[in-house]
């Protein structure tokens, strides 16, 4: 089993993130009210954080996602925002809810907001599973939060090293300088 791999150390298990989106769901459902909603995940890794998420949210809500990368193989962000599918509903005068599994340097979000103002939604909110805060180098402002973690680089409940680890059903964090494929010269 890749959870007892030795080169990964669970930080967060599965009945405790299961907890905790279960309690942001209810949050959000309060926070609304029965307003809809059209909340978007960014792929790929908020594909099993949304698909969670939504079963929790009470109330009118249609879902959407938008397909954007930076991070390629590596563990650090390219600085480099690609985006290869943009949202398909019309968020036009509504509210949107904005799903991603982590907040790292803040590069991705910030550019989501920036693609979101040219589709004029009524209100932006951000949910996260995690925000780690280490190498912030962005100002973004989350409004749902499931877990501050400090440091170290995370895998598993949709989060990848070069697509690696996203079946995963908790979050670990994966040793420096280990790759599943064996030693890549680039990434010494
Ligand atoms: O705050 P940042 O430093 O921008 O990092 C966070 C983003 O990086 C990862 O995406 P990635 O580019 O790895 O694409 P993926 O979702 O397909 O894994 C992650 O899923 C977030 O979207
Ligand atoms: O810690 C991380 N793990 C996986 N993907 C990521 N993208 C940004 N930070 C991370
Ligand atoms: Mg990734």
């Amino acid at each position: 089993m890749h959870q007892d791999a030795d080169e990964l150390e669970e930080l967060i298990s599965p009945d405790r993130i299961r907890a905790r989106v279960r309690e942001l769901g209810d949050e959000i459902s309060r926070d609304y009210e029965g307003r809809p909603l059209v909340v978007v995940g960014i792929l790929k890794g908020a594909f099993i954080f949304m698909a969670d998420l939504v079963r929790h949210i009470r109330g009118p809500l249609v879902v959407d996602f938008v397909r954007l990368a930076s991070y390629g193989s590596g563990t650090r962000s390219t600085g480099e925002v690609h985006i290869t599918k943009d949202i398909e509903v019309d968020v036009e005068d509504r509210d949107v809810l904005v799903v991603e599994d982590i907040v790292d340097t803040g590069t991705t979000l910030r550019y989501l907001e920036e693609v979101l103002k040219l589709h004029k939604p009524r209100s932006v909110r951000i949910c996260c599973l995690i925000d780690k805060k280490e190498r912030r180098e962005t100002d973004v402002s989350v409004h749902y939060v499931g877990f501050d973690v400090p440091r170290g680089f995370l895998v598993g409940y949709g989060l990848d090293f070069d697509e690696h680890y996203r079946h995963l059903p908790g979050i670990y964090r994966l040793r420096p300088g280990y790759h599943p494929e064996g030693f890549r010269p680039s990434e010494k």
